[in-house]
């Protein structure tokens, strides 16, 4: 199993409400905080050779950045600390390591004295960021920026909310960011892997209540390794289940021949594409079988709807009759934007009662949940938190740090992939692989777990061997991800 800190993801309620049971902890949670720091710091060395300029901001973040100054400083380095806040109006814990700084023979400059620093750290803002950054922190995170050399960002960089990944106003760009106690939504999502550079945790120590307190998780393996079983070697096409497929409208055969690919390469013993556009053959992947779709929807043992759906008449039909089919549904694309349009379609899905699964993008997400695209960014977490609420389903809400969110309310951050699965097509490819495990029998949820893990994975493997992520097509990923996941199969 991974440790409890590496996968637990808090927002700062549940932070907030560990620390306060942890007020009185020996050492101080702030303390621990600044031992990790300028253990990191040390680890890193290089940087070490010219002295540390750290900034110590107006809170408790500050304080942490105060504590590890006076750390480095009993380990014989020089380290410079520039203050930005004001000493009476510091929280009493910073208070205290602004003292304590002070009586080991620190001084606090409020300006960058000039001179070569061979690390930078932030300790500007953590999760009490508040509001955008006004003109003269703006003018802080451009030095900080400006440096050029690492840069060490403490629990959070500042300027990037820790909720949500959203910058308000600029935000530091670190090469290293410690976060503490957890992970925070806002690192591993929208604009959080820009800024944080190399992430990891340190839980203060406080491993032990992470699992009884209340958050989300970083997709591992280990969420879904007990699903990854080696196939008994008597095995037939039938012990694997059929994947039906159902899209490909006029002039979009290709989003539903897509997912039908990287279904049948993700093991489904079969896999039906019931297209839209009537084809006989995919020439380049002639095992798929190629039906009516009204045919597939009686042949499989789970379902993809939407992939080059369209939203015509007959596509409303089909959606209607697959929302009744007893199966396993992934709804994807037009699916998606018919389901928006349709509350009565919405409302028989949510009544459902075998699994169901949407993989909207933002901009569907926004169409479901009827609402601005922004709002959807500016809580990823909330939105797909909601969209599993009102439509009984697990949602994947895709996008840098693809939330999974299931309507018990557990919600999920996915780090694998990379600016390549930015293009067309790709979303089909998630569709096939998700409906192949589904087809073989994996929980729904599992499904859509390692669904999302496995095809971040492939895109992270063919961007190691430099095809991509520029150029990348979607078209590759189901053979990198037929290569993972047979390498993460346990030897039979
Ligand atoms: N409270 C605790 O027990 C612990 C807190 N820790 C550290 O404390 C941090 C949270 O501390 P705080 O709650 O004090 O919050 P921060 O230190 O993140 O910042 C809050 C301060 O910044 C000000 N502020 C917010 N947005 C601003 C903006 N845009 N421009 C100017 N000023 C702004 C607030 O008025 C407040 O003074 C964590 O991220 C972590 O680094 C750690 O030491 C672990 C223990
Ligand atoms: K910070």
């Amino acid at each position: 199993m991974f440790p409890a800190a590496m996968t637990a993801i808090l927002r700062s309620a549940a932070l907030r409400e560990l620390e306060s049971r942890h007020a009185n902890a020996q050492p101080s949670l702030m303390e621990r905080a600044g031992q990790a720091a300028a253990r990191l710091a040390l680890a890193l060395q290089a940087p070490l050779a010219a002295p540390p300029l750290i900034f110590a901001g107006p809170g408790n973040n500050g304080g942490d950045a105060l504590v590890m100054a006076r750390l480095l400083r009993q380990q014989g380095l020089q380290p410079v600390v520039v203050f930005t806040g004001e000493e009476e109006r510091l929280p009493p814990d910073a208070r205290h390591a602004f003292l304590a700084w002070q009586q080991a023979g620190g001084e606090v400059h409020s300006e960058v004295p000039p001179g070569h620093y061979g690390l930078v750290v932030d300790g500007l803002f953590g999760i009490g960021l508040s509001r955008p950054l006004d003109e003269r922190y703006l003018s802080w995170v451009e030095r900080i920026n400006g440096y050029g050399g690492p840069v060490l960002a403490l629990d959070c960089p500042s300027g990037l909310d820790s909720e949500t990944g959203r910058i308000l106003g600029a935000a530091v760009r670190a090469s290293h960011t410690l976060s503490f106690i957890a992970l925070k939504p806002g690192l591993l999502t929208l604009d959080g892997p820009d800024c944080c550079g190399e992430l990891s945790v340190d839980d203060l120590s406080l491993g032990q209540d992470l699992a009884a307190a209340s958050g989300g998780q970083k997709v591992e393996r280990p969420l879904f390794a007990a699903e990854l079983k080696p196939r008994p070697k008597n095995s037939h096409k039938g012990s694997h289940g059929s994947a039906g497929i159902i899209g490909g409208a006029p002039g979009m055969a290709g989003a539903a021949l897509l997912a039908g690919r990287a279904a049948l390469k993700l093991g489904a013993g079969r896999v039906y594409v019931g297209m839209l556009e009537r084809l006989s053959v995919d020439p380049i992947q002639p095992e798929l079988m190629l039906r009516p779709a009204e045919e597939v929807l009686t042949l499989s043992t789970a379902l993809a709807l939407g992939p080059g759906l369209g939203q015509s008449g007959p596509a409303q039909e089909l959606l209607y009759q697959a929302i009744d089919v007893p199966l396993p549904l992934l709804i994807d694309a037009d699916g998606l934007n018919l389901l928006a349009k349709h509350p009565v379609l919405a409302g028989r899905l949510a009544r459902r009662s075998t699994p169901s699964l949407l993989t909207p993008h933002p901009a569907e997400a926004a169409r479901l949940l009827d609402c601005p695209l922004e709002q959807v960014q500016q809580d990823r977490v909330a939105a797909a938190q909601e969209i599993a609420r009102r439509f009984n389903s697990i949602a994947v809400l895709k996008g840098c740090g693809s939330i999974i969110a299931s309507p018990d309310g557990q919600w999920f951050i996915n780090t694998t992939g990379n600016p390549g699965l930015a293009s067309a097509g790709s979303g089909d490819v998630l569709s096939g692989i998700i409906v192949a495990l589904l087809a073989q029998g994996w929980p729904p949820l599992a499904a859509a777990l390692a669904g999302v893990h496995l095809h971040g994975a492939a895109a992270d493997a063919q961007a190691a061997q430099q095809i991509g992520p520029v150029g990348l097509t979607a078209g590759e990923l189901p053979d990198a991800a037929r290569q993972l996941f047979n390498a993460w199969m346990p030897d039979a």
